[in-house]
């Protein structure tokens, strides 16, 4: 069977089973089935009741079944059920397994690109030892890469978090040169090729208030982000900062500027959050494949009583397939 790009499906990881992974796979599946190849990956008998789909083992076969509205399944068979709200260390290695899986049908050219439902950590660390903080950083020792960028992005705001899931108080001893250098240059490099932005123009948050008032609430601007940013500009970067994280992100500021580059999680996640959550993507850009993500968790607290709204799952396979376009193009 001959499976032109287009036709390789994008894979879901299933996430973590108790949570609401599993029913907005499906609700997305029904929403792009006919454009979009889908495979997920995971264990078939923690589908909702009542999905269509059918077991393969050859990936090419996604295109057909996909297009006839059947959802195509690698089984991972895992040791554990799905009780809605609950999770069950048993499937925490399975739904690892199912990452990786993913990633590897994605590396050996199966696959276009890998799309993850929302993980429970703390279940991961409990049931299987999960070594890595998220997603992120897991598909960061997959790869062999040392360095990646988490981006968040909705129609209104993307912002890239220098610093990711570490706790507040390592935050200042986290940023270094170094790191605030990679993170630019890998999300210059990704607007330009991913997403279409030739001159991408980068707004850069401070890591104090009022970004440091001249030092008098702080020196990281001065010593550090500051002459990163000099730096990189004499290479030709268009960066604007670093700027009071408070005054950044409303709607006439947001127009400078075609991504945020803040120095912790909350900094820039709770903008984008609050501005589009219900359609906010997670993407990881230096990779060297494509995965995308709902901006959402496991919201245990709505599991399996039809509440979960599919809009982010759906806008990151769209993404994903955007992004895939791009780098065939
Ligand atoms: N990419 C990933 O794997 C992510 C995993 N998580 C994990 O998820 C778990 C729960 O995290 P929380 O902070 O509680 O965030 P959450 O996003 O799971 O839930 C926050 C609130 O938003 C609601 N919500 C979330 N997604 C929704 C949807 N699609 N439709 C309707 N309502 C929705 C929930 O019901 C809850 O009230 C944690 O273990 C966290 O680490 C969180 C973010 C991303
Ligand atoms: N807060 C974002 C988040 O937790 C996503 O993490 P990851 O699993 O995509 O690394």
């Amino acid at each position: 069977m001959i499976t032109t790009p287009a036709q390789k499906p994008i894979v879901i990881s299933c996430g973590e089973p108790a949570g609401i992974g599993p029913e907005i796979a499906v609700a997305a599946f029904r929403a792009v089935h006919a454009d979009t190849p889908l495979l997920w990956l995971g264990d078939p008998r923690h589908l909702p009741a009542g999905t269509d789909y059918a077991c393969i083992d050859d990936p090419a076969a996604a295109a057909d079944l996909s297009a006839a509205g059947t959802l195509p399944v690698m089984p991972i068979t895992m040791g554990g059920t799905a009780i809605a709200g609950t999770a069950d260390p048993a499937n925490a290695q399975g739904v690892i397994d199912a990452i990786a899986k993913g990633v590897a049908l994605v590396t050996n050219g199966q696959a276009r690109a890998i799309c993850t439902a929302p993980i429970h950590k703390a279940a991961l660390i409990d049931g299987a030892d999960f070594a890595y903080p998220g997603h992120t950083e897991y598909l960061a020792a997959l790869a062999g890469i040392d360095r990646v960028v988490m981006m968040l992005a909705c129609d209104a705001l993307r912002v890239v978090p220098v610093t990711i899931h570490v706790p507040l108080a390592q935050v200042a001893t986290d940023l270094t040169a170094s790191l605030l250098t990679d993170t630019l240059l890998i999300t210059h490099a990704a607007m330009r090729r991913d997403f279409g932005v030739k001159r991408p123009r980068i707004a850069v948050a401070g890591l104090n208030p009022h970004a440091g008032e001249d030092g008098k609430m702080g020196v990281e601007e001065i010593e550090m982000i500051t002459p990163v940013l000099d730096a990189l500009r004499s290479e030709g970067m268009d960066l604007i900062g670093p700027m009071s994280a408070d005054t950044m992100f409303h709607a006439a500021a947001r127009q400078n500027y075609d991504v945020a580059v803040c120095m912790y999680h909350d900094q820039a996640l709770i903008p984008v959050k609050t501005l589009g959550f219900d359609t906010g993507v997670n993407v990881t850009l230096g990779l060297p494949f494509i995965r995308t993500s709902p901006d959402h968790g496991t919201a245990f607290d709505i599991a399996g009583k039809g509440l979960a709204n599919p809009s982010s799952m759906i806008a990151a396979i769209r993404m994903a397939a955007t992004m895939a376009d791009a780098r065939h193009d």
